[in-house]
């Protein structure tokens, strides 16, 4: 028997790689150790310009060299470091070794104590994690969520005036428009987009336990505070004074818990553009050449929104785990967020994935505005709401002397199936003004919309 190849275990790196490719250029390790390398340059450079320790800033020829070190970061860099890693068994010295390789390449051996000096690993690990995180929530996760809302957007506009019983338990009510319960999605996750965006990176670099204690001691007169400021505000980030070995994280549990909340709208989403399709509210375009069951011919499958329900339950799975985690750390600092945060990657992955299944799934689906009607001219019943409001308000306006309106409407409907002709006949009954009459009259379940089209308005 030949030996099995070896394969990844995480389907996103399996069948859905092309989904999410995008991703790995700032959650995956490589994209970590890019960060990494970028910090502790970046440090270099803050350190000489800044003629630190007696040092002298460097050339701008030089300073460019160095930080091609990260700009051109490429496979070479990324085995170097893997070789490295298995010699010193810490990941950040490995990178700390690349820099100085680098330095000597480039004839700077003179500033190679520098490299890394009076710095934590976590100084820059969190400051890699702010941006690396920051970069994929604005560069990948946020416009495809864009381009969600877009299509969405595009079909509440559309569909704004197209006339849908409600189900509210399940059971006809109200209705509403398609349009109109569309864009309520939409408007929920504009909001959330918003605070997704305005979500703060904060920073710490203050060393071992958070106290500039080698610092001071290497440099008694530096306003350390400040040159943390400066530098961990230069790399467009926000400075957190006061923490332990780590950066406490909890930027990271406000962001999860932001992305986990949009992953469930979208989940409500998912599973009501399913039970749309499965009551025959939307058409699915059929795919050329795909299949819908192996066994039954005739089946186009909801697939796209189950798998986006799927993916969506296992995001918030694991970005909920990392909000409730990482937010706690024994003493001065254990090392299990570092292990939790090698996991980012994927809670974000299942999200991007999600919504690419959610996009492809809202382009294969067209209304079925007959099916729409002919389920509200089914369904006369619904007006039972309109006609005790309209006769108390008629009671109250002292045009009619009907008592208990809601109870007579009750007897006359409910839980029974009423047909137009038995409500007509029931209305022009009605001891109520004319005007009021004749309103009701002219109501039809597709016309008891209120302001469903207007209501599409206040989309932002
Ligand atoms: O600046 C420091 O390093 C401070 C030091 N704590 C550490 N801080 C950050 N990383 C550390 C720490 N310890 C280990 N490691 C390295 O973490 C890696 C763990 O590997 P894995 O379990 O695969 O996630 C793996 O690469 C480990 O080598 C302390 O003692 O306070």
């Amino acid at each position: 028997m030949t030996e099995f190849p070896a394969q990844p275990l995480s389907p996103l790196d399996g069948r859905y790689r092309p989904a999410v490719t995008a991703l790995g250029e700032y959650l995956s390790e490589a994209g970590l150790n890019r960060a990494r390398v970028q910090v502790e340059v970046e440090w270099l450079v803050y350190l000489t310009e800044h003629s630190m320790f007696g040092s002298s800033p460097l050339t701008p020829a030089e300073i460019e060299q160095l930080r091609a070190l990260y700009l051109d970061f490429g496979q070479a860099d990324i085995d170097w470091l893997a070789e490295k890693e298995a010699v010193t068994r810490h990941d950040v010295k490995a990178v700390e070794y690349l820099v100085r390789h680098r330095l000597s390449e480039l004839g700077l051996d003179r500033i190679a104590e520098l490299t890394h000096i009076a710095c934590t690993s976590e100084d820059i690990n969190n400051l890699s994690y702010a941006l690396t995180v920051s970069q994929a929530v604005r560069a990948i996760w946020l416009p495809k969520l864009r381009l969600v809302l877009d299509s969405l957007r595009t079909k509440a506009v559309d569909f704004r005036a197209v006339p849908m019983l409600a189900r509210t338990h399940g059971q006809p009510a109200t209705p509403t428009t398609m349009g109109r319960e569309l864009a309520v999605t939409v408007y929920r996750l504009e909001r959330m987009a918003l605070q997704i965006e305005a979500n703060e990176y904060l920073g710490k670099f203050s060393g071992a336990t958070g106290t500039f204690a080698a610092h001071v001691v290497a440099d008694p007169d530096a306003d350390w505070p400040a040159i943390s400021r400066e530098f961990v505000e230069g790399l467009g980030l926000d400075w957190n004074p006061l923490t332990t070995q780590i950066e406490s994280h909890d930027w990271q549990a406000e962001l999860y818990g932001k992305i986990s909340h949009a992953n469930r709208v979208l989940h409500n989403l998912a599973t009501d553009m399913w039970t749309y399709i499965s009551i025959g509210y939307f058409r699915q375009i059929p795919v050329a050449g795909a299949t819908g069951s192996s066994t039954m011919p005739h089946k186009v499958n909801p697939i796209r929104f189950e798998n986006a329900e799927a993916n969506l339950e296992l995001s918030s799975a694991i970005l909920d785990s990392l909000a409730a985690t990482l937010v706690t750390s024994r003493l001065q600092r254990d090392l299990t967020d570092s292990s939790a945060q090698r996991n980012i990657g994927v809670g974000f992955g299942h999200s991007l994935l999600a919504l690419d299944n959610i996009l492809g799934g809202l382009g294969q689906i067209d209304l079925a505005e007959d099916v729409l009607a002919a389920d509200l001219d089914h369904n006369w019943e619904v007006l039972a709401e309109a006609i005790q409001t309209v006769i108390r308000a008629e009671v109250t306006a002292g045009r009619s002397s009907i008592e208990d309106p809601y109870a007579l409407l009750k007897e006359l409907t409910r839980g029974k199936r009423l047909g137009q002709a038995e409500l007509v006949e029931f209305v022009s009954k009605l001891d109520i003004g004319d005007a009021a009459k004749q309103r009701l009259l002219e109501l039809t379940p597709a016309t008891y919309l209120g302001l469903s089209d207007d209501l599409v308005d206040y989309l932002p």
